[in-house]
């Protein structure tokens, strides 16, 4: 089954009631109130692939979580469409269910009273897993996230990161093609981040899933994600792959290079400029916005040049996204760009 993720002019917005300040404010709005239109999503497009993982990033209160509560059936979009291995996840709530697994960092979907194995079991039942699938791919993610320490526990008295990692295998036990994650390592430890990080690197490498994932964490986006989309205010401003948005936003890396011969004649390449030269020091940065990433700066550095040493110093994804945010204002401008 083809695990394509579809999104069209998905646009929600919701009816909110605003309060009035005061006891007679107050007042006023049990008799009169006050209803304005609040835009959470506006007519967003994109696409993920089978297999591929996206990270949608935005700042709080962008979007993201509307956007997948779309997707997962859980709301309906005021306009637009979306198609989630082929169903249209708000109308064929239950085909899409067996589509998708979902994991809401925030909140847990095992139930708080039983053992976590109780919930696994509980799982297959609804999902008709058969007994041998079952406990095979319990025994992969046990051996993946280090289960079988705690899911005799009942789930209340888990730890954060481990009823995360529980999450985890209960949204992947009926083996869905595609997956949700909503912030799903927010409070955990860097070693548990980085269990959670192999694991959902193995289930799209290994198993072909495809994934679209929210998160504050950059250093999850380097990790996992090849692309990423950035919403702000409910409006998509940004598609594009790491590389091509670390091109155009993150021009501030630098290829440090000791040459072999000190005296070697040094010349600009294409996209590089020659920021400083001290004998046999060169410092190369970025020239222009055809410029190529450092890697790809590095590579012609080192096929034109014979050097002795080598450093980079790259601007980090959290800069890069922050220039991102500040310029991608404009998301015509930006789409026109073919960023
Ligand atoms: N049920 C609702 N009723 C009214 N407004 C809502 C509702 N759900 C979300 N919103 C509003 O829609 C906007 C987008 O919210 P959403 O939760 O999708 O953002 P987010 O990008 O996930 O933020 P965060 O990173 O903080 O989780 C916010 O302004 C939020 O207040």
């Amino acid at each position: 089954m083809s695990g394509s993720i579809e999104v069209r002019g998905l646009t929600r917005t919701f009816l909110t009631t605003v309060r009035r300040p005061g006891f007679g404010g107050a007042l006023r709005s049990l008799v009169n109130p006050e209803k304005v239109t609040k835009h959470a999503v506006t007519d967003i497009t994109f696409d993920v692939a089978p297999g591929e993982l996206l990270a949608l990033l935005g700042p709080n209160g962008a979007g993201k979580s509307t956007t997948i509560k779309m997707l997962t059936g859980i709301l309906t979009p005021t306009s637009g469409e979306a198609r989630v291995a082929g169903v249209v996840p708000y109308e064929e709530r239950e085909r899409n269910a067996r589509n998708i697994g979902a994991v809401f960092g925030q909140r847990t979907q095992l139930w708080w009273d039983l053992p976590v194995r109780e919930s696994f079991a509980i799982l297959r039942d609804i999902y008709e897993v058969p007994k041998a699938d079952h406990a095979a791919r319990l025994k992969e993610f046990d051996e993946l996230l280090d289960l079988s320490s705690f899911w005799d526990t009942r789930v209340r008295h888990l730890s954060l990161g481990q009823r995360v990692r529980c999450d985890l295998a209960a949204a992947l036990l009926h083996d869905p093609p595609v997956v949700f994650l909503d912030e799903p390592t927010i409070g955990m430890d860097v070693v548990v981040k980085e269990q959670v990080r192999e694991f959902l690197r193995h289930q799209v490498e290994e198993r072909g899933r495809t994934v679209l994932l929210t998160t504050h964490d950059m250093t999850e986006v380097e990790r996992l994600a090849e692309r990423v989309v950035l919403i702000n205010h409910g409006r998509l401003v940004l598609d594009g792959t790491l590389d091509e948005i670390r091109r155009r936003f993150g021009s501030t890396w630098q290829v440090r290079a000791t040459l072999a011969d000190p005296h070697a004649a040094v010349e600009p390449l294409p996209g590089i400029a020659v920021l400083r030269r001290d004998g046999p020091q060169v410092v190369f940065g970025p020239d222009g916005s055809d410029a190529p990433t450092v890697h790809q700066a590095l590579k012609q550095v080192i096929e034109r040049y014979e050097v002795t040493d080598l450093g980079i110093d790259e601007a980090d994804l959290e800069d890069v996204m922050r220039a991102a945010y500040v310029q991608a204002v404009s998301p015509a401008q930006f789409q026109a760009e073919g960023v």
